[in-house]
């Protein structure tokens, strides 16, 4: 990857890639210093690339195959990932719960599982409001690390934007770990036991403990038979975010030398929100110029144009895992809206991946004032999604949840039950409420039952 080839076609790449600025970008931050901006912006894009075009281009294989019905993708991780959480510790947590939810797909579905992680880069995020009220004083929103800082003050709540560089500092090494877990052998398959040490034993935990005894007796059986199994010892992982503050983007989007094309290397899969998939707006004209696959957020107001159009203006080519659309359309909605959307796109001839995001169209907020999701109505979503591909004939092709490996409260419900009050004891997501390490774990039970009855 380098960041200039042949002289005029790269300049009409560059080109090309800049058109977003004379586009609209909603939910960027006001920096108070433009200048500032200009010299992280350089900055960035004097770095190296956090990742490489041909990793890219065998995600948007991978993804091919799910949507034409032979894989299943498994997106997950923080809502807003945090400087000061990207400790060793949190990471390994984090995979150790996405590597057991694959497990559980795999294994229960027979089916390849393709890993990605919200991870090494999920640090900005859309709001509804620009700013918060708190006893009569009102500041800038947070709006993800890669922006402000989330103590109400005004210096915190101020856009620096020197936090963009240290946004690719962060997610540079967390993705350095990432590599060595999922590379340097914690990952084998041999391991399905450890991945389920030092989380606390709950009935979801020890499910999966009788479901690894079954895989370590199956791995028995084919060393003794003396079948090789070093396409175990390591995994497939790759990382996403959503693709929100292009001044981040921008500077870290490259010429891959190969083919001249542009790659966003500061993620695998990028994704644009539901705030932000104006078909005329700044995030839709960039993303359709870089080669990454890419993802689109569907929340319950997406008609059947709106999908084709965006069908046309990114994957004009209709290059097999280039988009995946994330639906998220709440419990209440799916079954009434997801049936014909799929109809609509496939009567059109277009085949992109269907995943579901069965988490932010299923917000509420307490008496209290905590963000939460009720485990059931995300449960519920999720049936819902399976329901519409099952009457449709389409394939449910993945999962995007918001999780951690940690142990909190902040989702009510799951079989520990989780009430209002319990929601104080250990909330700590500084935006949604994520779905902790024994809650994820169910979740991936249940789906690996209805992906089950969807490949029979
Ligand atoms: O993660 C998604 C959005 O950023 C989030 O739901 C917005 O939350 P808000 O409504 O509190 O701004
Ligand atoms: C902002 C998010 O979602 P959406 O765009 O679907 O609201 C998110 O995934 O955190
Ligand atoms: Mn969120």
């Amino acid at each position: 990857m380098v960041s200039q080839t042949d002289g005029t076609e790269a300049t009409q790449v560059l080109a090309d890639l800049d058109a977003y600025r004379t586009r609209e970008a909603k939910q960027q931050p006001t920096w108070p210093d433009p200048d500032a901006v200009r010299v992280a912006s350089a900055e960035l894009a004097a770095q190296p690339p956090l990742v490489f075009a041909g990793e890219a281009d065998l995600l948007r294989e991978r993804l091919a195959a799910a949507a034409r019905g032979e894989a299943f993708l498994l997106q997950g991780g923080d809502c807003a990932e945090t400087f000061a959480a990207a400790t060793a510790d949190k990471i390994r947590d984090r995979v150790k719960t996405l590597l057991q939810m694959a497990v559980v797909l795999t294994y229960g579905a027979s089916m390849p599982v393709i890993k990605v992680g919200r991870m090494a880069g999920q640090f900005a995020k859309p709001r509804s409001s620009d700013t918060e009220t708190r006893d009569g004083v009102t500041l800038p929103a947070f709006r993800g690390d890669l922006v402000n800082g989330y103590d109400f003050t005004p210096e915190s709540r101020a856009a620096d934007p020197s936090r963009l560089v240290q946004g690719y500092h962060v997610s540079a090494s967390t993705l350095n770990l990432i590599r060595a877990f999922t590379q340097g052998g914690f990952a084998d398959l041999r391991q399905v036991h450890e991945w389920n040490k030092g989380f606390v034993s709950n009935p979801a935990n020890q499910r999966y403990e009788s479901l690894a005894a079954e895989i370590d007796r199956a791995l028995r059986f084919m060393d003794a038979c003396g079948v090789d199994h070093s396409a175990l010892t390591r995994t497939e992982f790759f990382v996403s975010h959503e693709a929100l503050l292009l001044d981040y983007e921008r500077p870290l989007t490259r010429i891959d030398s190969r083919t001249g094309k542009a790659y966003d290397t500061s993620g695998h899969f990028l994704w644009i929100g539901e705030r932000t998939r104006d078909l005329d707006g700044a995030h839709v004209e960039f993303l359709s110029k870089v080669e990454n696959p890419i993802g689109v957020k569907l929340g319950p107001t997406a008609s059947v144009d709106d999908a084709l159009r965006l069908i046309d203006r990114l994957d004009p080519e209709r290059t097999p895992g280039r988009l995946t659309f994330i639906t998220r359309m709440g419990a209440g909605r799916i079954r009434d809206v997801l049936p014909g959307l799929l109809e609509g796109v496939r009567d059109a001839g277009a085949q992109p991946l269907w995943v579901t995001d069965p988490m932010h169209g299923n917000g509420i907020t307490t008496a209290t004032g905590y963000k939460t999701r009720r485990f059931d109505d995300v449960m519920d979503e999720l049936l819902g999604f399976f329901e519409a591909h099952r009457a449709v004939g389409t394939f449910p092709g993945g999962i995007h949840v918001e999780l951690t490996g940690d142990d909190v409260t902040e989702c009510l419900g799951g079989s520990e039950n989780i009430d209002e009050a319990t929601l104080a004891t250990r909330y700590e997501s500084l935006c949604d409420p994520r779905l902790n390490h024994m809650q994820s774990l169910e979740l991936a039970f249940q789906v690996a039952e209805e992906l089950k009855r969807t490949v029979r």
